[in-house]
C-alpha cells in the first residue's frame, strides 16, 4: 500500500455512456464460502474480483476447498463438505463480511484457526459475532486486544441458539446461520429490521432447508442443524452499492446521462435509489429481468436538480453502505438532507460519519454531525481539498464524485483501497468522460 498516493477529480466534460456494474460483493463472498462448505462443484459467473473477495477466495482454499479461476469473473470451487484447520493465519484483508462470515462457517467444524485483517479491519468490533458463536460453543481467544482481530478460533460441537439481534446486521445473522448448519438442534435468528437476505436465499439454492417468517418489522429465521450443502451454479448480479457511484456522478454533473447495466434490485439493497427519487432524481429502470434468483435492471441516471429531504430512518438497513455517496450528492441539492439512525456507519471500514463530515467540510460544504447521523446543507461545492479516507473505499469514491462538480479539484488519500469493492473504477469513470486521475 502506498501511504501517500492521492487521486483527484475535477469538473470537466458531461458524463455519457453505458457501463456494467461489477459483481455484487455480498453475493460474491457468499458464493465462495458456501461453495467451500458444500460437497461438489460450485460454478460462479460474474464474481467480483475485488481485493475483499480475493482474500475470501484464498481463505476458502486454505480451509481445504479447491478454488480455481477459469476466466474473467468465472470461478470453480470444489468443496470437500467441510472446512479443516488451515496451515497458516487467514488474512481477510479489509473485509468485514469476509471475516465475520468465515468465522461463522469455520465455527461449525472441529478445527482451529487464527483470523486477521488489515489495519482498518483490526479496528472493527468482532464480539457482535464471537459473542453468540461462543454461546453456541465455539471458543475464541483475543491475541492482542479484546473485541478486535487477530483472534484464535476453536470450532466444533456447537449447539443451536435462539438469538434476538439488537441491531439488524446481515453479517451477524449470516455468521450464525452458517455455524447453525453444523450445530445440534435449531438455530433461530430474529432481526429487529429486515437486513439483506442473500445468505437465506443462497442457503436454499445450495440445498438447505430454511424457514423465514415475518416478525414485527424484521424476520424470524429458523435453520435446523446437521444440514449438508451441495455445490451449485451461481450467477452474481451487478452490485447496487457500486453502481451508485457512476449514477451519482451523472446526477450531479450538468448534461450527463449514464446507464449502468445489470444492477441487482433486491429491495433490501435499493434504499438509495428510493431516496434519490424522493429527492427528485431522474432515474429510469429498464430491461427488468431475473438473474441468479435476483431482480435485475439497467438503470439510467440523468443530471437532476435534487432537493434535500429527511431520509426515513427505517430505510437505513437497505442503504447502510450508501450514505457516503448519498451525502456527496446531497451536497449539491437545494436544502438540507437529514440522515439519522445510522450509528452503524461508525463501525464500518472507517467511522464513515466522522470522515464524511470532515471531508465535506474541507470541501466547503456545511455539515452538522450528530451521534447517530449527520445533516448536509446543499449548495455550491467549493472543493480544493485533499480528503482523508482512512483506507475506506466508499469514502474515497464518494469524494471523487463530489469533485466532478466542485469549483476546485478534490483529492483523496489511499485510492488503491477502491479496488476492495470496485476494481477498474477509475478507468470506468474516465470512459464515461469524468476527469479523474
Ligand atoms: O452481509 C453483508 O454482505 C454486508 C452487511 C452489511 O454489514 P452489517 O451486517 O454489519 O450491517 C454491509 O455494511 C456490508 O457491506 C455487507
Ligand atoms: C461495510 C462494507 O464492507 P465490509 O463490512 O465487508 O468490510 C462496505 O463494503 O461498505
Amino acid at each position: 500500500m502506498t501511504a501517500f498516493s492521492t487521486l483527484s477529480s475535477q469538473r470537466g466534460a458531461t458524463l455519457k455512456g453505458h457501463v456494467r456494474a461489477p459483481g455484487d460483493k455480498s453475493i460474491s463472498h457468499r458464493s465462495l464460502i458456501l461453495g467451500g462448505m458444500a460437497t461438489g462443484v460450485t460454478e460462479v459467473e460474474g464474481l467480483l474480483e475485488g481485493d475483499d473477495i480475493l482474500a475470501t477466495a484464498r481463505a476458502v482454499e486454505a480451509f481445504g476447498a479447491k478454488v480455481e479461476r477459469l476466466g474473467d469473473g468465472c470461478w470453480r470451487i470444489e468443496g470437500q463438505g467441510g472446512f479443516r484447520s488451515p496451515a497458516t493465519t487467514i488474512d481477510c484483508g479489509n473485509a468485514g463480511t469476509g471475516v465475520r462470515l468465515l468465522m461463522g462457517a469455520a465455527a461449525g467444524y472441529d478445527l482451529s484457526v487464527v483470523l486477521d485483517g488489515d489495519a482498518s479491519l483490526r479496528k472493527r468490533p468482532m464480539k457482535r459475532v464471537t459473542g453468540p458463536l461462543a454461546q453456541m460453543g465455539a471458543r475464541f481467544d483475543w491475541i492482542s486486544v479484546e473485541d478486535r482481530l487477530p483472534l484464535a478460533l476453536q470450532g466444533g460441537r456447537l449447539s443451536g441458539i435462539h438469538y434476538v439481534q439488537a441491531v439488524a446486521s446481515a453479517q451477524v445473522k449470516s455468521a450464525l446461520l452458517l455455524a447453525g448448519l453444523n450445530a445440534f438442534g435449531d438455530t433461530v435468528v430474529v432481526e429487529p429490521e429486515k437486513s439483506r437476505d442473500h445468505t437465506e436465499r443462497m442457503l436454499s439454492a445450495f440445498g438447505a432447508r430454511i424457514e423465514v417468517v415475518e416478525e414485527g418489522r424484521g424476520w424470524r429465521i429458523r435453520l435446523a442443524g446437521g444440514q449438508k450443502l451441495t455445490g451449485t451454479v451461481v450467477a452474481v448480479p451487478g452490485d447496487p452499492s457500486s453502481a451508485a457511484f457512476p449514477l451519482a456522478a451523472a446526477l450531479v454533473v450538468p448534461g450527463s446521462e449514464v446507464t449502468v447495466e445489470g444492477v441487482m434490485l433486491n429491495p433490501l439493497r435499493t434504499g438509495l435509489f428510493d431516496t434519490w427519487m424522493d429527492m427528485g432524481a431522474d432515474l429510469t429502470f429498464s430491461n427488468r429481468r431475473l438473474s441468479g434468483g435476483e431482480d435485475v435492471a439497467d438503470i439510467t441516471a440523468r443530471h437532476s436538480s435534487l432537493k434535500g429531504i429527511v431520509v426515513p430512518e427505517d430505510r437505513a438497513a437497505s442503504m447502510i453502505d450508501e450514505y457516503p455517496i448519498l451525502a456527496a450528492t446531497a451536497a449539491f441539492a437545494e436544502g438540507p438532507t437529514v440522515m439519522r439512525g445510522i450509528g452503524e456507519m461508525r463501525v464500518k471500514e472507517s467511522d464513515r460519519i466522522a470522515l464524511m463530515v470532515a471531508g465535506l467540510r474541507a470541501c466547503g460544504v456545511q455539515v452538522e454531525e450528530e451521534a447517530e447521523g449527520f445533516i448536509v446543507a446543499g449548495g455550491p461545492v467549493r472543493g480544493g481539498a485533499t480528503v482523508e479516507t482512512a483506507h475506506d473505499h466508499r469514502i474515497a469514491m464518494s469524494h471523487l464524485v463530489l469533485g466532478l462538480n466542485a469549483d476546485q479539484p478534490v483529492s483523496v488519500q489511499d485510492p488503491e483501497m477502491i479496488a476492495t469493492s470496485f476494481p477498474g473504477f477509475v478507468e470506468l469513470m474516465r470512459g464515461l468522460g469524468a476527469s479523474v486521475g
